[in-house]
């Protein structure tokens, strides 16, 4: 991998590109769409062996990785205190010194991910850092609570500062191949929104093919998302790299055609910084430096920041210290 020179200060999405407006939906376009299931799995299987960075550029591309992170507690007994916590990690991902080691003071990580419920309480944990919250509303992680409340969900959790909202499709729609329902569904959605960005989570572990995740991909930034995003992390499948491929694909070809650039959102079991390292390096090599920054690109994820700081302090202390001293909430 080439070098890359991580910015120190991530708090903001600053676009460097225009939104994704969406378009009108073209069935005919969808219906194109093909995946070479066995090709993009011999792909796949490729990318974990590959010759990795190794010393300082590891490091920028670890710190670039946590820039990155969508920081996220999405539990069942999610409390006030858990989530300021995991606020005080995302204002301060690494320890000072280690940070002052590599020249990396003012990180932080790309977003905190809560529940609408916890969104106020984020909100307020993270003023005055320009730390985005991002809320996964729609009735997540199953998405079959009625339209008209998935819709009020939305735009409660906007009222609560949420700048960022994680959407969940009607996985019924792709499997019945209603292209239309889940556009129409997903472009109220986005309007919704308004201001604040929309990711869609397509749940892809539960999609049946990767010919149905390349589709609803295409459906969804049709219907305006800014962010396609793999999973829920509560499916019994999430985050791939042969989803990923087909996904950053299509994100590839709509870009292409239309000239727009949408974001990419892996989540759900990445919690190493070495699955990380793979993930920004195919980034890189499918779709080009503008794709692994924190506007196009995000990892959502609740563990990976403890795996990749202890990798840090390794890199500028030598030793490793247990995963138990990087607890994130
Ligand atoms: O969107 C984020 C996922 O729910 C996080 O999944 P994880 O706990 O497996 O990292």
């Amino acid at each position: 991998m080439q070098t890359i020179t991580p910015t120190k200060t991530q708090n903001l999405p600053q676009l460097t590109h225009a939104r994704n407006e969406g378009m009108a939906l073209d069935l005919d376009w969808v219906a194109g769409v093909q995946a070479n299931t066995s090709a993009i799995e011999r792909r796949a299987a490729t990318l974990p062996g590959r010759r990795s960075v190794k010393k300082d550029y590891q490091a920028a591309w670890l710190c670039k990785a946590i820039s990155c992170i969508d920081l996220t507690t999405l539990s069942g007994d999610d409390t006030a205190g858990r989530v300021q916590r995991l606020c005080a990690k995302a204002r301060q991902p690494v320890r000072p010194d280690l940070l002052a080691a590599l020249g990396m003071e003012g990180l932080t990580v790309g977003a905190v991910c809560v529940y609408h419920d916890m969104v106020e309480t984020a909100v307020r944990a993270l003023d005055g850092s320009g730390i985005p919250v991002a809320a996964v509303s729609t009735g997540f992680p199953a998405g079959l609570s009625p339209l008209h409340l998935r819709l009020a969900e939305i735009g409660e959790s906007v009222a609560a500062g949420a700048r960022e909202i994680d959407i969940v499709i009607s996985r019924r729609h792709v499997l019945t191949q209603n292209w239309q329902a889940l556009y129409d569904e997903t472009r109220q959605m986005r309007a919704a929104c308004g201001a604040a960005h929309m990711k869609a989570i397509l749940a892809t572990g539960e999609l049946g093919t990767l010919r149905n995740v390349a589709r609803a991909s295409y459906v969804c930034m049709m219907a305006g998302a800014d962010f396609i995003k793999t999973s829920t992390g509560k499916e019994p499948v999430n985050a791939t790299l042969p989803v990923t491929l087909t996904m950053i694909r299509a994100i590839r070809d709509y870009r292409d055609r239309t000239g727009i650039k949408v974001g990419y959102k892996p989540a759900g079991g990445i919690s190493k910084a070495k699955d990380a390292l793979v993930y920004l390096s195919l980034m890189r090599d499918e779709l080009g430096l503008p794709w692994v920054q924190p506007d196009l690109f995000r990892f959502g994820a609740s563990s990976l920041l403890g795996d990749i700081e202890r990798q840090l302090e390794h890199h500028v202390t030598g030793a490793y210290s247990a995963a138990n001293r990087h607890a994130m909430g």
